[in-house]
C-alpha cells in the first residue's frame, strides 16, 4: 500500500511524521527499522504517528517509534514537529493542542513567532518511574559502567533518561559510554544517555546517546532531564537555555510538582509518499 507522510526535523532530531487520521496503516517493527534506515530506507531518528484520541477530551493521540522499531513514551522534538504537522494538514485550527502519549498528556502551544511550546508536565525521579533498579531516590547515583564508577541524576519525562555532569561535552566519551549507559541491567527498559556541561547556572551544553537511536543532533526529554537533574542538583537556576548540537532549546521549570516548559522550533522538509511491504 501507498503511505503519505513528512519529514520532519526538530534541531536537527529528525522524523517521519505520518497521519492516520485520514490514512489507514499498520506500521509493524521491522518495516520501521526498514524505513529508518538512511541508506536502504527514508531515514530518520523516529517515527511520529498522528491517530484520533482515545480519551475524547484529547485532541490526538501521539506514538512515537525509535529507529530500532521500539516503541516509546515521549519525544520532545518529536512533539513540537507534530504540532507544526497537525496544523499545516489542517487536522486542527487550534493553537493549544491537547495529545495523549504512552508517557502521559501533553500540550502544545504554537506560538506567534512560528516556535512551539510543550508543557511536557513534571519531572519525575523516583527510581519506579524510570524504572530504574535501585532502593530509594537519590539526587545522584552511583552506577558502574565500563570499569568506571559514575554518579548519574536519574530523571522520567515519560521516557527514562540518566544525565552524567562533564567537564566538555566535546570531549566527552560518549561513544563509548553511551552505549553502555543505554543497555546498563539496572534500567530494566533501557534509557537514554545525556552529558551535561554546565555553562553557568543559566546555561548548559548538552550531547544525548538516545535509547533505541544512538546519539542524535538533538533531544527534547533529554535537555528537559538534564536542566531538572542539574536544577535539583542545585547546579542551574530556571529559565535555562539548552545549546544541544543541532541548536538551541529553552527549558523552564518551577520545581517540585510544577510542569516544564520546552520551547524550540519545529520545521518541515519534504512530503513523500511510500510503498510499505
Ligand atoms: N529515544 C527516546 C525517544 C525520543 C526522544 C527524543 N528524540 C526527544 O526529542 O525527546 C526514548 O527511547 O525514550
Amino acid at each position: 500500500m501507498l503511505l503519505h507522510f513528512t519529514k520532519m526535523q526538530g534541531l536537527g532530531n529528525d522524523f517521519m511524521v505520518v497521519d492516520l487520521v485520514t490514512q489507514r496503516a499498520r506500521l509493524v517493527d521491522d518495516e520501521i527499522r526498514r524505513l529508518a534506515d538512511r541508506r536502504f530506507g527514508i531515514g530518520f531518528d523516529q517515527l511520529l504517528v498522528v491517530e484520533p484520541p482515545r480519551d475524547p477530551e484529547m485532541d490526538f493521540r501521539y506514538r512515537i517509534y525509535n529507529a530500532d522499531g521500539s516503541e516509546v513514551e515521549n519525544c520532545g522534538n518529536g512533539a513540537r514537529c507534530f504540532a507544526r504537522f497537525v496544523r499545516d494538514q489542517r487536522l486542527t485550527h487550534k493553537h493549544e493542542i491537547h495529545v495523549e502519549t504512552a508517557g502521559g498528556p501533553l500540550t502544545l502551544t504554537v506560538e506567534n513567532d512560528g516556535q512551539v511550546s510543550v508543557d511536557m508536565g513534571a519531572p519525575r525521579f523516583t527510581p519506579e518511574t524510570l524504572p530504574f533498579d535501585a532502593a530509594e531516590d537519590r539526587v545522584l547515583h552511583a552506577l558502574d559502567v565500563d570499569g568506571e564508577r559514575l554518579e548519574v541524576g536519574v530523571v522520567s519525562m515519560g521516557n527514562p533518561h540518566a544525565v552524567l555532569r562533564v567537564e566538555d561535552v566535546d570531549s566527552a566519551p560518549v561513544e563509548r559510554l553511551g552505549p553502555a549507559i543505554e543497555a546498563h541491567p539496572r534500567f530494566p527498559k533501557r534509557v537514554n544517555a545525556g552529558f551535561m556541561q554546565v555553562v553557568s547556572r543559566h546555561e548548559i551544553r548538552l550531547r544525548v546517546y538516545e535509547r533505541g537511536s544512538g546519539e542524535t543532533l538533538a533531544c527534547g526529554t533529554g535537555a528537559c532531564a538534564a536542566v531538572a537533574s542539574g536544577i535539583r542538583q542545585g547546579l542551574l537556576e530556571s529559565p535555562v537555555t539548552v545549546h544541544l548540537r543541532g541548536g538551541d532549546l529553552r527549558i523552564e521549570w518551577a520545581g517540585g510538582d510544577a510542569p516544564l516548559s520546552m520551547t524550540g522550533p519545529a520545521e518541515r522538509v519534504f512530503d513523500g509518499r511510500v510503498v510499505l511491504n
